[in-house]
């Protein structure tokens, strides 16, 4: 079949070097320098050639006690769960308040009930860019939405919802409603994107900054922006949400390295003692883009549509067409981002081959303030219980049974990505009641001994020994761990 985004042979030899894996002194140097400037002294990162790399424990580990908290690298939000979780765009944390939480989903929830195309948003966070269509023009799905679309949104399901008092959702988004007890469920206030775009919030100027610089000055489509490139990345998120909302992820992926790359370069310029960088060369500089792209090589698998799992719906005698069919949707996603951001420095890491590796991505939940509310006007006691009930059960009733969605999406942690998997794991990832942002924090399930590696369970190891080995055909492996070899019949 023929690409739809030829590999530019100009930059052949790049886009080589770029998908060459790092060496084992190179993946030891990167996460010896990460654990030291993150200060983490509970843990090291070794290769010892049973599995590649993996995570040790440099100190002793009682049961449930804390063992990192792993800062993803990139990650975004699912373009479905906009509409439930109004959270942090850098660190997912929730924001504004309860009430505003609550009021924003029920009026996109109204919205999405009262129009035939399921979660257009329209105007009130500019959302709507980011929403999967249901209802697709063509009205046929791709392999993708029927592979990975969670799709229909949550709060435009069909399912008949109590409706509020007219004017009730709109006090609670303006902040003229306080629900009883909110006080004690407090969230950080509303920092939009520095940008404009009415996209991208924040929890904190901070939070808004580090996003910026690491990769939303790109990928910013507010009034500051060129308006061309304002064009080109609207239509690209479109059709990242209308097939699969991973293209997002990966474009942050690339623009982190893009800005890593000028950043890099200027600071090895001001080193040699050039400080007039007008007359610098504006040739991609091959050694500044592999290190600017070290971070992201480091979860580095195969190629997006090479090790995809075949969705249950595709015969295993279609797996090619279907392999081929994702290839050039990736490939003409990557076009529509390469108009927008395109950046000649840079072009190798922007060309599809480059892009679209897997980066070990994994899940990213942060979980709801408001199913801590509600439970909290649950466990009052009499009469306190029945004076809240009285306002907040119509709220409840209308929000309906999926109230307490949490905060859902995809990223690339760099540490837990080296854990490997066990099915008799002595950790595992866990939000503790503390763990409000989208870190991910690993606990200990049992007592680790220093040196011990520190496995947790990609899927649920209580399973039979087949089921277990036909989920983990889905990462691409047959396990291996102590408990497997025992049990291989
Ligand atoms: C998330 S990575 C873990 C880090 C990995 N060892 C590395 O070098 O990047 C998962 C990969 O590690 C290997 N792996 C992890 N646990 C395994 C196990 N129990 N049995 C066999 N291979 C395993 C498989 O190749 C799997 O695709």
């Amino acid at each position: 079949m023929e690409s739809i985004c030829p590999i530019d042979s100009l930059c052949a030899n790049e886009i080589s070097a770029l998908l060459t894996p790092p060496s084992p002194l190179q993946v030891q140097e990167y996460y010896d320098k990460l654990l030291s400037a993150r200060k983490c002294s509970s843990v090291i990162v070794k290769q010892d050639g049973k599995f590649g790399k993996g995570v040790y424990a440099a100190m002793d580990f009682k049961e449930g006690e804390f063992i990192l908290k792993d800062q993803m690298l990139v990650g975004a939000q699912h373009s479905s769960n906009k509409i439930d979780c109004f959270v942090c765009s850098s660190c997912f944390r929730f924001i504004g308040t309860v009430e505003l939480q609550i009021g924003r989903k029920l009026y996109l929830q109204e919205l999405g009930a009262s129009r035939s195309h399921g979660c257009d948003i329209g105007d009130l966070s500019n959302t709507s860019e980011y929403c999967h269509e249901i209802d697709s023009s063509d009205g046929e799905d791709s392999f993708m939405e029927r592979e990975e679309n969670t799709g229909e949104c949550a709060s435009g399901s069909s399912e008949a919802k109590v409706r509020l008092p007219e004017g009730v959702v709109e006090s609670l988004m303006n902040g003229h409603m306080m629900l009883p007890y909110s006080k004690e469920f407090s969230l950080p206030s509303v920092v939009p994107c520095p940008g404009g775009c009415g996209e991208a919030y924040y929890c904190s100027t901070s939070c808004a900054e580090v996003d910026w610089n690491s990769s939303h000055s790109l990928l910013c489509t507010g009034e500051k922006s060129d308006t061309a490139c304002r064009e080109a990345l609207l239509k690209f998120v479109k059709h990242a949400n209308e097939t699969n909302d991973i293209f997002l992820l990966a474009a942050k992926a690339i623009s982190f390295t893009i800005v890593r790359y000028h950043n890099l370069k200027a600071s090895h310029l001001v080193e040699q003692g050039k400080y007039d960088t007008s007359c610098v060369s504006n040739h991609c500089d091959l050694s500044v883009l592999l290190e600017a792209w070290r971070p992201i090589s480091m979860g580095h698998k195969r190629r997006w549509w090479d090790c995809i799992a075949l969705p249950v719906d595709i015969n295993s005698s279609d797996e090619s067409a279907f392999r081929m069919q994702i290839r050039d949707l990736a490939f003409e996603s990557l076009q529509l981002l390469k108009r927008a951001i395109f950046d000649k420095e840079c072009e190798p890491c922007i060309l599809p081959d480059a892009k679209l590796v897997i980066y070990a991505f994994i899940d990213l939940v942060v979980a709801s303030p408001v199913e801590d509310y509600f439970l909290y006007i649950d466990d009052l006691t009499y009469p306190e219980k029945e004076e809240a009930d009285k306002i907040t059960k119509p709220i409840l009733d209308a929000l309906g049974e999926d109230y307490s969605i949490c905060c859902q999406g995809t990223a690339f942690f760099p540490l837990q990505s080296c854990m490997n998997h066990s099915c008799c794991p002595n950790a595992k990832a866990f939000k503790r009641e503390e763990d409000r942002d989208g870190q991910a924090t690993i606990i200990a399930l049992r007592s680790i001994c220093k040196g011990e590696e520190i496995t947790i369970s990609y899927v649920d190891e209580d399973l039979p020994f087949e089921e277990r080995q036909a989920s983990l055909a889905d990462y691409g492996f047959r396990c291996r761990c102590p408990k497997c070899v025992e049990e291989e019949p």
